[in-house]
């Protein structure tokens, strides 16, 4: 699994996953990841959970009921699977390898039990960055302006949000979301200096040879 970096030094692939509380901003960072820098892919997950208003199937989740989920993970299909607010979310595998063998990188929206199960499988691979609301308050206020749960599934999404939160020292990164381009700035600059990493540049030794041969001349 390798990858041309932008300079030609041949590098591995990486994982790349946001987790957060639900409303904390993954969604929109993952968005902007995905149209401002080449290179990344999105993992698009399997869900049981219904699709939301504007959501789009094979775009934001594949859309499937229990029986098709529980098939999918007894034949290894999936990378890793979690129940999160009693739906079942899981990585489709085959995307994953095709991407990171085709030289991409590859983000994951995936919460901590997903993060735990990805680390477990390709640790030196994983970068994990956890996103953090500023406040509460904003938190709630982000859950109501998505507009796009009732209030009992907002209410329980709250009630989460200090489990999920439990989870932040696991995480490589932790970004506070307050102002969104802020935010961004930092996941993006996160992902720029994890592709520089010298362990993931394999084709390293050769380039510095090549430079070693060019100065003997
Ligand atoms: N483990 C795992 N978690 C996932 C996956 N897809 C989504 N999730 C997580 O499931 C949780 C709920 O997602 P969703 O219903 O879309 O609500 P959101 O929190 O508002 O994005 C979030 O923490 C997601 O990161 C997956 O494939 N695996
Ligand atoms: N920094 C921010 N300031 C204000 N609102 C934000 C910010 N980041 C995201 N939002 C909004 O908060 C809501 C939840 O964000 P979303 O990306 O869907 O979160 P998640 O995927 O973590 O559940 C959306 O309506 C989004 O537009």
């Amino acid at each position: 699994m390798t990858a041309q970096g932008f300079d030609g030094v041949e590098r591995r692939g990486l994982m790349f996953v946001l987790s957060s509380p639900s409303g904390a901003g993954k969604t929109t960072l993952s968005r902007m990841l995905i149209d401002r820098m080449p290179g990344l892919k999105m993992s698009v997950s399997a869900t049981t959970r219904p699709m939301r208003p504007g959501e789009v199937d094979g775009r934001d989740y594949f859309f499937v009921d229990k029986v098709k989920f529980e098939a999918m993970a007894k034949q290894g299909e999936l990378l890793e699977w979690a129940t999160v607010f009693d739906n079942r979310y899981g990585t489709p595998r085959a995307p994953v390898e095709a991407a990171l063998s085709a030289g991409q990188d590859v983000l994951f929206d995936i919460d901590w039990q997903g993060t735990q199960q990805l680390r477990e499988k390709a640790r030196a691979d994983v970068v994990s960055v956890f996103i953090l609301p500023p406040s509460a308050a904003d938190l709630e206020k982000r859950l109501h302006t998505r507009a796009q749960d009732s209030e009992e599934v907002i209410r329980g999404r709250m009630n989460r949000a200090t489990h999920e939160l439990s989870h932040w020292a696991e995480y490589d990164y932790i970004v506070v979301n307050q102002n969104v381009d802020d935010a961004f700035a930092e996941v993006q600059s996160i992902l720029k200096a994890e592709r520089l990493k010298r362990e993931r540049r394999i084709g390293l030794t050769e380039f510095v040879r090549g430079l070693q041969r060019q100065l003997e001349k």
